[in-house]
Formats: C-alpha cells, sequence, structure tokens
C-alpha cells in the first residue's frame, strides 16, 4: 500500500521520487512494458531497473502481470490525477531534490556553498508543480490584498512569476500581468498559457535587470529567499524605477521572525543558492526605505507574510 507520509519510511520517498524524476512512471502511464523494453526506452541497466521496479510492486506503486509492469490504480490516483486528495503528482520530485540537496549540509557546512546540480526538464516540471501545490490554498487572499484599491485593468509585474500560481489569478481579477522569469522557465510555462488569458511573458534576469514599464504593482513572489541583503535591494531599486508614482510593491516570503517555518527554510536555501535565507522584517523595511518605499505594511496568509510598500512620491 503507498504509503508517502509514512515519516519512517524515507526510502520510499526516495526510490518513488527517482522512479518519477527519471520518467519510468511517465513511460508506463502510456501503457505496460516488460523490464527489456523499459530499460531499453530509458536507456538503464537491467539489474538496477529491475530491482528498483521490483520495490515499487512491493510499495504498491507498480504490478507485475504477463511478464510486464504497469501502474497500480493507487499509483495512477497519486502520480496523475490532479482531481484526487492523494495527489501528489511531479512535486515529488521536487521533495525528492530537496532530500538530496539537505543530504550535502555537512560539505556546505564548511564551504558556505551549495554544490553545483544540473537540472533537466523534470526537475523543472517537479519545481513547477510543487509551487503550484503550496500557492493554491492561499492564492485568491494574497490577490485580494495585493490590488485593494487599485482600479480594475491595473498593470501588474510579476517577478519570478514563470508557475503562474499568481499571475492567472491577477489576469482573472482583471489585471494586466506580465511575467518576467528565467527563459528556460518561461520556455517550459509559456505553452500552459490559455487563449485570451492577459499573460504577457518577458525573459530575463531579473539580477541583470527589470523589464521597463509603468507598473501599478510588482509582485515579488517567494524570490527574496533566493537573494541576500545586497541582492534584494538592488531588486527593490530596479522595481521602484518601473512603477507609477504611488506604485505597490508586495513581497510574499517567510518573514524570519514572524514566520514559523522561516528558520528551517532558510536551510533549503543555504543549500541550494549562493546569497539566499529568510530575512526579518525590519531587513525588508531598511532595504525598501533605501529604495524609495515607504508606508510598509505586513499581513500573514496561512503562516506566509505579504509586504507591502508604496513609492514614495
Ligand atoms: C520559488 S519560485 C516562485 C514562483 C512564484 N512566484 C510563486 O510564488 O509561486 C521562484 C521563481 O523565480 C524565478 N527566478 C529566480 N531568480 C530569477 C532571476 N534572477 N531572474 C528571473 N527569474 C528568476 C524562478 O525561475 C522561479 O520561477
Amino acid at each position: 500500500m503507498p504509503n508517502l507520509t509514512n515519516p519512517v519510511a524515507p526510502q520510499e520517498l526516495l526510490v518513488v521520487g527517482a522512479a518519477l524524476q527519471t520518467g519510468i512512471f511517465d513511460i508506463l502511464k502510456q501503457g505496460s512494458c516488460s523490464l527489456e523494453e523499459l530499460a531499453k526506452k530509458l536507456d538503464f541497466d537491467l539489474r538496477a531497473l529491475w530491482t528498483v521496479n521490483e520495490s515499487l510492486v512491493s510499495l504498491g506503486y507498480l504490478q507485475f502481470n504477463s511478464d510486464k509492469y504497469s501502474l497500480t490504480s493507487e499509483a495512477e490516483e497519486i502520480l496523475f490525477n490532479e482531481q484526487s486528495d492523494k495527489y501528489v503528482g511531479y512535486s515529488l520530485i521536487h521533495t525528492f531534490n530537496v532530500i538530496k540537496a539537505w543530504t550535502t549540509i555537512p560539505e556546505v557546512l564548511k564551504t558556505g556553498a551549495p554544490l553545483e546540480r544540473v537540472r533537466d526538464q523534470q526537475d523543472i516540471k517537479g519545481f513547477m508543480a510543487a509551487m503550484k501545490k503550496s500557492a493554491k490554498e492561499t492564492s485568491d487572499d494574497i490577490i485580494t490584498i495585493c490590488l485593494r484599491d487599485l482600479p480594475i485593468g491595473s498593470k501588474v509585474l510579476d517577478l519570478g512569476g514563470g508557475p503562474l500560481n499568481y499571475a492567472r489569478p491577477f489576469a482573472a481579477a482583471g489585471a494586466e500581468v506580465t511575467v518576467q522569469d528565467k527563459p528556460e522557465v518561461c520556455e517550459v510555462m509559456e505553452k500552459n498559457l490559455l487563449e485570451n488569458e492577459r499573460i504577457k511573458f518577458v525573459p530575463g534576469d531579473f539580477t541583470e535587470e527589470v523589464i521597463e514599464g509603468q507598473f501599478d504593482l510588482a509582485f515579488l513572489g517567494n524570490i527574496c529567499h533566493i537573494y541576500g541583503p545586497e541582492g534584494n535591494t538592488l531588486l527593490f531599486k530596479r522595481v521602484h524605477k518601473v512603477l507609477k508614482p504611488n506604485g505597490r510593491i508586495a513581497i510574499l516570503d517567510f518573514v524570519r521572525g514572524v514566520s514559523k517555518r522561516a528558520e528551517l527554510f532558510a536551510v533549503n536555501m543555504l543549500v541550494n543558492t549562493q546569497t539566499g535565507g529568510t530575512w526579518t522584517l525590519q531587513q525588508y523595511t531598511d532595504w525598501l526605505k533605501q529604495a524609495g518605499f515607504d508606508d510598509i505594511q505586513m499581513h500573514d496568509i496561512a503562516g506566509r507574510q505579504i509586504i507591502l510598500a508604496r513609492v514614495i512620491t
């Protein structure tokens, strides 16, 4: 019986995460395969694949009938049925990658820098799915707070908004949304836009430049934890330049000293980024003021904080 929440079985998470990351489940979703067919499609070692597959059979994710492996109905539900309460889907790849990264803490403690890792398309898919899952329950409240008192049709810049978790509800609320994200993310996510969605993708690294414009609101959702004090101050200054007089900046993140998750989440940033971490309200206030913002307010939404500030005119 699959049980991904069983805390005494991290091995289950690791073997299922690896099978999802490497595409074993994706191929079996298309139809059943013999060991040899599956090994050929994925270019895998037979003994290794047999060992992993048999462990997945014992855990209830795969079944083996008439010399072929296929997904069990429970695995289909957990991994592929977005309507199910049990759905975990590709976000599991992200969990798998987080675990891999956290095992490097001993090395990172010595060097202070994350270990080099190459991320493939499957990793990006996993990351996007995890972001979607975490935004699902809170996006409506966040959009309401951000757009409060702004006119319908406001221009919104969503920095790092590639996963579309907030861009979509902003657009549905009547805003005209521009998303700036990394080119590789834009390439994957632009294909998911629906016809007539008022969202424009602009590929580009915002640590180099922020797209020009005159925006009513700049939304920085879960990006300030990726960068350090210097990077965030610079980013806020760049954002200030592309906002209208009286324009608003909204920062969504775990604020250190307020969110119960901030300290532990900072470890994830330690093992994955050069300068990232979680920051206090005082730090955000100082950086925002240095960049020319004032009227700073903070709201709590389900354990995350949203900080709003206004361009001083
Ligand atoms: C943690 S995700 C947050 C996604 C979304 N804003 C949300 O809150 O669900 C960070 C996003 O910022 C993007 N990002 C990070 N650094 C960036 C940079 N320097 N330039 C452009 N995009 C960046 C990533 O590609 C990713 O899509």
